[in-house]
C-alpha cells in the first residue's frame, strides 16, 4: 500500500503562519516571539528552518474582518497582520527552494490585481508562488457592503473569479517577448492573448500585465469544506487545507472531494489534502506531557474558548460554561461564515460531550487537532493517516515560535525521513514539481 501511495501522491509537508505577532496560542510564554508583525527577520528565520528541514511549502493564512469592538483583542495578537503577498514577496528573495502560498480571497478582490500579484511573486521567487483561494469567512463592511457577503453567491463568484484568474496568466505566452535590438521588435503579437472574458460577474479583458508566471499556472489551494466548497475544491484545488481531529472523517472527505474531482477529469495525482496538525513534541512522553501542561498554563483559557466559540459559529461562548462539565450545546444557528468549521466542532461536541478543559486540551484556538508525544509517537500518527488514505501530507501549525519549529525540525523531520515520507532536500525549485501534482494541461495530465 505505502509504497504506491508514495509514488501516486508523495507525503506533503506544509507549515501554516498567520502574519502577525506570534504562532503560537500561548504566547506569555517567556521563549516565545511576540514581534513578528513589526520584524521581518522573525519570519525569515523560521522559513530558513523548515527550507533546511525540507518542508514543501509555507502557507500564510489571511484575513481582513472588521473589529467592532477592539476590547475583544485585548489579549490575543491578532490585529497587527502583514499583507500576505508583502511579505511572501520578501520570503522570496531570502528563500531558495521551499514553496509560498499565500490567501487571498476572492470576494474581497477583483481577478487582474490577484493574477497580477501571484504571478509576479511566481516570478520573483522563480516558480514557488501558490494562491490559496478562499472566499473570506468574513469582511463585507471593510469592502463597501453592509454584512459579509451571502456563503452560496461567495462560492459562485470563486468559480468564475479562479477561471478569470487563469485564463490571464495564460493571455500572454513567456515566448512572446522577442526584445531583439537589432530589429527594434520587443513582442511578437501573435503570441498574446486578450482574454476578453465576460461573465456573470466579471468582465475582464486582458492581457495581463505581468511577468508570466514561472510555472503553468502557479499551484492553487483551497480550504472551504462545506458543499460548495468541496465542489470549488473538486474543481480547481490542488493542495487542499482542512481541519480534520478524526481520520475516518478525513477518509470520508477525501474520498468525497475526489468522487466529485472525477466529473472534472481529475483525480488523486492533481491534489494533496493536507489537515492542520499541531504538534507539541518532546524526547521522552514524560516531557511532552509536561511541555503541554506548560503550554496550556500560558493559555488563556477565556480567551481561547471565546475563540473557539466564535471561529466555530457556536451560537454560545464556551468559557461561559464551567471548565470540567461535559457541554450541552442548544439550539445553533447556521452560520453564513465558516460552515465546515461549525459541523467539525459541533459534531465533535455532540460526538464526545467534552468539557471545555478537553476542548483546550484536544483543539487550537482555530479548531485543529492537537497531538502531544514523542518523535517516533507523532510519526506514527502522521504515518497512519497518511497510509489508511486520510490525508497525503499535513500543514503543521506550531504552537510556538521559534521553539516549536526548532523542535519540530530537530526532532520530528529526521524520523519523517527515517521512515522515508520525506526526502532528503529538493528535488527541484518549482513547487509544483517538489509537490509532484501536474499541471492539467494536455501535455502533463
Ligand atoms: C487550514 C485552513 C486555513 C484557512 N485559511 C483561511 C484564510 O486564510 N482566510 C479565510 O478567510 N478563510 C480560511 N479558511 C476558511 C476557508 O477557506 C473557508 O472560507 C471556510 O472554510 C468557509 O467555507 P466553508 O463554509 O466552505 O467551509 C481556512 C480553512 C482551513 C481549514
Amino acid at each position: 500500500m505505502s509504497a504506491g501511495r508514495r509514488q501516486t501522491v508523495p507525503f506533503a509537508l506544509g507549515a501554516y503562519f498567520t502574519g502577525s505577532a506570534t504562532n503560537g496560542d500561548a504566547w506569555r510564554a517567556p521563549e516565545e516571539d511576540i514581534d513578528a508583525d513589526v520584524e521581518f527577520e522573525r519570519y525569515r528565520s523560521y522559513v530558513a528552518s523548515l527550507e533546511r528541514a525540507g518542508f514543501h511549502a509555507i502557507f500564510l493564512y489571511d484575513n481582513v474582518l472588521p473589529i467592532a469592538d477592539p476590547t475583544t483583542l485585548v489579549r490575543t495578537p491578532a490585529l497587527a497582520r502583514w499583507d500576505t503577498f508583502t511579505l511572501l514577496a520578501a520570503l522570496a528573495v531570502t528563500t531558495t527552494h521551499i514553496g509560498l502560498i499565500g490567501t487571498a480571497s476572492t470576494t474581497f478582490n477583483e481577478p487582474y490585481n490577484i493574477a497580477r500579484k501571484v504571478a509576479s511573486l511566481d516570478r520573483l521567487s522563480r516558480g514557488r508562488a501558490g494562491w490559496n483561494v478562499v472566499t473570506a469567512t468574513g469582511g463585507g463592511e471593510n469592502f463597501n457592503l453592509a454584512a459579509h457577503m451571502d456563503h452560496g453567491a461567495r462560492y459562485e463568484r470563486a468559480h468564475e473569479f479562479v477561471d478569470v484568474v487563469k485564463g490571464l496568466w495564460d493571455s500572454v505566452d513567456p515566448l512572446a517577448f522577442i526584445r531583439d535590438k537589432s530589429s527594434g521588435v520587443w513582442l511578437d503579437p501573435g503570441k498574446v492573448h486578450p482574454l476578453n472574458h465576460v461573465g456573470r460577474f466579471y468582465q475582464v479583458a486582458g492581457p495581463l500585465n505581468a511577468p508570466p508566471p514561472v510555472q503553468r499556472p502557479p499551484v492553487l489551494a483551497q480550504a472551504g469544506a462545506s458543499g460548495p466548497g468541496k465542489d470549488l475544491a473538486a474543481r480547481i484545488g490542488e493542495v487542499i487545507y482542512t481541519a480534520a481531529c478524526d481520520p475516518d472523517e478525513a477518509r470520508a472527505y477525501r474520498l468525497d472531494v475526489l468522487d466529485r474531482a472525477g466529473r472534472h477529469g481529475r483525480d488523486e495525482r492533481h491534489m494533496r489534502f493536507l489537515p492542520g496538525l499541531a504538534p507539541i513534541v518532546a524526547s521522552t512522553e514524560s516531557e511532552a506531557r509536561a511541555k503541554f501542561e506548560r503550554y496550556l498554563s500560558y493559555l488563556d483559557h477565556d480567551e481561547t474558548l471565546q475563540a473557539i466559540s466564535s471561529y466555530s459559529s457556536l451560537s454560545q461562548d464556551l468559557s461561559l460554561w464551567p471548565r470540567h462539565t461535559p457541554i450541552t450545546l442548544g439550539a445553533v444557528a447556521e452560520t453564513n461564515s465558516h460552515k465546515s468549521r461549525q459541523s467539525l466542532i459541533v459534531d465533535w461536541i455532540e460526538r464526545y460531550r467534552p468539557t471545555p478543559d478537553d476542548i483546550l486540551r484536544t483543539f487550537t484556538r482555530g479548531g485543529h487537532r492537537l497531538v502531544v508525544g514523542t518523535p517516533s509517537a507523532i510519526v506514527d500518527d502522521m504515518q497512519g493517516w497518511y497510509e489508511s488514505g486520510a490525508c497525503d501530507g499535513f500543514n503543521i501549525m506550531f504552537t510556538s515560535s521559534p521553539v516549536g519549529i526548532d523542535d519540530f525540525t530537530r526532532l520530528v523531520v529526521p524520523e519523517l525521513r527515517r521512515r522515508g515520507l520525506l526526502q532528503d532536500g529538493y528535488g527541484s525549485r518549482i513547487l509544483r514539481e517538489n509537490l509532484r501534482i501536474p499541471s492539467g494541461r494536455a501535455n502533463d495530465r
